[in-house]
């Protein structure tokens, strides 16, 4: 173990000064897998967001116009200050949420390839020279920061989540205030502490921890966030969308998820379930893009269950810390109720356990990796997020059948499709109306390509060259008469 207390701060970031909330109130913040309080931080507020934000809108103006390169090279200096802290920072990370820390050391280098990604997409913010339907007249259009940027990230992935949102806004120009779960504040303070230690101005990076409907109200308030960007349930974003509409501030969504996990008859089975083991059990089942119903053809129903059984029972659970843990604790008891409701629902109307099925000996929030077959529609799992280690299998007859019950949710983000047949795999990406599909992968996120959801979702998207637009103005030059 490294000296993670080294990467703890236990105050806001605000102006480039470490602060406690004006009250001096704090929150504690418990380790899942053993529920001992690692420490505490400022229960803040309106005035301390607000101040916050006044610190940001100060130095907009200089870190906009700071050369490219200087923006770039902060970056790389970001970007090497997460590596260098990898193990500290995975194991502060796995100690305020839960997850192996072998997932947590996964989860700090893609927000080092985020930082590098948009490092090097800054650079390509290109405007166009647009050629005028008149003689004499010349078009630009060019591309601007848009200006202090709101963020509020969720508990599941404390460190990426922010990696996301926050490489891309300094990449241009933008200033942040950012708002970590109250659960796992630690990881987002780390980054207040990783930019002081780089050298970026004060006031371009703050932290606030605290009431998160008072943290989002002042930054609602202010005309100079003009971008919120969040990261969390469908409910939340919902309520924060018609909040911006106030001053009409910019705003990304990254919501909710319900995947559909297809298996048809040609599949290679084998990486069937070793996909379906990756995309249900990741953080415990406590992501968005996990798998939340797997759709397996009848023809290799019965195959497929078993080589999934045999692979999910090889999960070791217990305390992330220790290196040969594969599932670590729920995030929280009320976690645990929901996945236990869900589990109730489905056998009171006929699903079958395969696998697991009640809270783990461990005691706490540890819950055994479960298998239900027999699941059916009319479940409330095929409608809502799980959320944790719970496998539901259902079994369909036609590719016709199949699209149908994938698409029979108010959710688009993430689908999966396993197949050897090319033009099945086209036909496919073509009728699921989600924002990402895996043809034949069960782990698809990748800093190259645009992460996002369609429906409820989300909007806009994150990583990839999209990932940029959504802190750029466009503007557009008119000269006439030279
Ligand atoms: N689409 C994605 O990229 C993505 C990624 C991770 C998680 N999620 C989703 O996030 C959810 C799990 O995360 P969670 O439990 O932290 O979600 P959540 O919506 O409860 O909380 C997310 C963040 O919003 C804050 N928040 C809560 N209520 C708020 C309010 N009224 N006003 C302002 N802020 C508020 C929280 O403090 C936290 O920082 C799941 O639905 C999951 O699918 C989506
Ligand atoms: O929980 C949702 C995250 O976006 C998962 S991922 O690590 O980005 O795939």
């Amino acid at each position: 173990m490294s000296d993670w207390t080294t990467r703890m701060r236990e105050a806001n970031f605000v102006g480039g000064a470490w602060v406690a909330a004006d009250s001096g109130a704090t929150i504690e913040v418990t380790n899942p897998a053993t529920d001992e309080v690692i420490g505490t931080v400022p229960a803040s507020g309106e005035a301390e967001t607000m101040r916050a934000i006044d610190a940001a809108a100060a130095a907009f103006p200089d870190f906009a116009a700071m050369d490219l390169m200087s923006r770039v090279g902060l970056l790389w200096k970001l970007h090497d200050a997460l590596m260098d802290n990898q193990q500290a920072l995975a194991e502060l990370l796995t100690i305020e949420m839960g997850k192996p820390i072998t997932e947590a050391k996964g989860e700090i280098a893609i927000g080092a390839q985020y930082v590098r990604w948009f490092a090097e997409e800054a650079r390509r913010a290109k405007g166009e020279i647009v050629p005028a339907g008149v003689n004499g007249r010349r078009i630009l259009v060019t591309k601007h920061p848009v200006g202090v940027v709101g963020m509020i990230t969720p508990w599941n992935f404390p460190s990426s989540m922010l990696a996301r949102k926050v490489a891309p806004a300094l990449a241009v120009g933008c200033p942040i205030v950012a708002k970590p779960a109250t659960a796992t504040p630690y990881s987002g303070l780390a980054w207040g502490a990783l930019a002081e230690e780089v050298g970026y101005p004060k006031g371009t990076v703050n932290v606030v921890t605290g009431s998160a409907r008072k943290i989002a109200g002042a930054m609602m308030a202010r005309e100079e966030v003009r971008k919120i960007t969040f990261t969390g349930s469908t409910e939340v974003g919902k309520e924060l969308i018609r909040q911006s509409a106030d001053t009409v501030k910019k705003v990304s969504m990254e919501l909710g998820g319900n995947a559909p996990f297809i298996v048809f008859d040609d599949a290679d089975l084998d990486k069937a379930a070793e996909g379906a083991i990756v995309s249900k059990y990741r953080n415990s089942g406590q992501t968005c893009v996990c798998a939340n119903r797997i759709y397996v053809q009848a023809g290799v129903h019965d195959a497929f269950v078993e080589k999934l059984v045999e692979k999910t029972r090889e999960l070791k659970v217990g305390d992330g810390r220790n290196a040969d843990v594969a599932q670590g604790p729920l995030i929280d008891t009320d976690a645990v109720k929901k996945v236990e409701e869900l589990l109730d629902d489905a056998k009171s109307k006929g699903a079958e356990v395969a696998l697991g099925g009640s809270r783990h000996q461990l005691g706490g929030t540890f819950f055994q990796p479960t298998i239900l077959t027999g699941a059916t529609q009319d479940m409330a799992f095929a409608k809502e997020e799980i959320f944790g280690p719970l496998a539901p299998v259902f079994r369909f007859e036609t590719e016709e059948d199949a699209v149908r019950m994938a698409n029979d949710t108010v959710f688009g983000l993430a689908s999966y499709v396993y197949t050897q047949d090319l033009s099945r795999a086209f036909r496919l990406n073509e009728a699921l109306n989600y924002g990402m599909i895996g043809i034949n992968s069960g782990l698809i996120t990748t800093v190259e390509a645009p992460f996002g959801g369609v429906k409820e979702s989300g909007l806009g998207k994150e990583g990839g060259s999209q990932g940029l637009e959504d802190y750029l103005d466009t503007k557009y030059v008119c000269i006439d008469g030279i």
